[in-house]
């Protein structure tokens, strides 16, 4: 199906399609859980519907059944984006990783390669993506530092194995590790952004840098309370868009891009069609409200991994 995805420019001067598939299917601490087919029918019908843009992790172990879909799909490698990202565990090894992935997805290059969460973890340890010390909490490698991984990201990108680099999970406080030192700005930075969480303060701050805000979870992630919000109904109703749509469409008139994950292939086709008809929709007024949401009681978080390292951010549980 032809359909006209907007595109946001990068500060490296490349375009990104401003929606993308959400690809976290599959939990690898629970491999009983996957459902590789569901991953790759997933991909080959988002692609087939108009979809040119798929968020893809070496960490969510589905990078095969990624690549699965996109060649099924029938579209050339070449029309589509593709982002993966660099796990923990591969720091001090960060083409390591990037290979890896490239052999998974069956491509020689990445459109977009992220740093997926600023938390080196011991390469080392007792497992190969949570390592984890006796007491129980994930073992960190405190030693390594943010901005050498970035001179790796860097050296990958100069030798043209991915075409951009950004970061993921990276409050103003860990992007000000990396940048003193960076000759790349990272083009993104991709976080749980939605309605109960729009993160205002750091969005500002990466404008500042011209680094682009992408969007997970942006519909709430799994069971979302932001589906039934009673001012996302009424803007939906008032509009004769869906409640989904008014989520991505608010996110998308923010110049954010947007990554919503779907196995249900009517949703796959759905949040497409309905984010951009929400773009074009959506007025200043209907913005500033949802804008103020969280500010006014509803500030909520969903992903909120067990790190034992402070990352910075606002409205970030205390577990240390
Ligand atoms: N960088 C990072 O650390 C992270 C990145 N991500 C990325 O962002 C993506 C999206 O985040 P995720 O947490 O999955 O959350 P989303 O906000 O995309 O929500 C996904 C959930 O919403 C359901 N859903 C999808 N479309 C609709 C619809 N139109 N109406 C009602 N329900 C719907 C899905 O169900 P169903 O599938 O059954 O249709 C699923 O349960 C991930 O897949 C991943 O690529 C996510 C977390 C962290
Ligand atoms: O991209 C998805 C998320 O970052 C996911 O990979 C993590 O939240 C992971 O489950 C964790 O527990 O650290």
């Amino acid at each position: 199906m032809a359909v006209n995805v907007p595109k946001f420019k990068l500060n490296d001067g490349k375009e990104i399609p401003a929606v993308g598939l959400g690809e976290a299917l599959v939990d690898p601490r629970f491999p009983n859980l996957s459902k590789p087919e569901e991953v790759t029918k997933a991909v080959e019908h988002a692609i087939k519907e108009g979809y040119r843009h798929i968020d893809c992790a070496w960490g969510y172990g589905n990078e095969k059944d990624v690549g699965e879909g996109i060649r099924l799909s029938g579209v050339p490698r070449s029309e589509i984006f593709i982002t993966s990202k660099l796990w923990g565990t591969w720091h001090s090894r960060v083409e390591e990783c990037l290979d890896q992935t490239l052999s998974n997805l069956g491509t020689d290059y990445l459109d977009l390669y992220l740093i997926h969460w600023p938390v080196p973890l011991n390469p080392k340890g007792n497992h190969p993506v949570f390592p984890l010390l006796p007491d129980g909490k994930r073992d960190v490698d405190h030693a390594w530092k943010l901005a050498d991984t970035w001179k790796q990201m860097e050296a990958v990108l100069k030798k043209g194995k991915v075409r951009s680099i950004g970061v993921s999970n990276f409050s103003q406080t860990k992007l000000e590790e990396i940048l003193p030192t960076a000759e790349i700005i990272p083009v993104v930075n991709q976080l749980e952004l939605h309605i109960y969480n729009p993160q205002h303060k750091l969005i500002e701050f990466m404008k500042s840098k011209n680094i682009t805000p992408q969007a997970y979870s942006p519909l709430g992630s799994t069971n979302s309370p932001l589906l039934t919000d009673p001012d996302v109904v009424s803007i939906a109703e008032q509009h004769k868009l869906q409640p989904a749509d008014v989520l991505l469409g608010y996110l998308l008139a923010k110049g954010i891009v947007v990554l919503p994950k779907s196995v249900t292939p009517s949703r796959i086709t759905a949040n497409l069609t309905g984010a951009i008809r929400a773009l074009e929709t959506l007025t200043k007024v209907d913005v500033e409200r949802l804008d103020g949401l969280a500010a006014a009681g509803k500030q909520k978080r969903f992903i909120t991994p067990p790190w034992p390292v402070d990352l910075g951010f606002e409205h970030w549980p205390k577990l240390l």
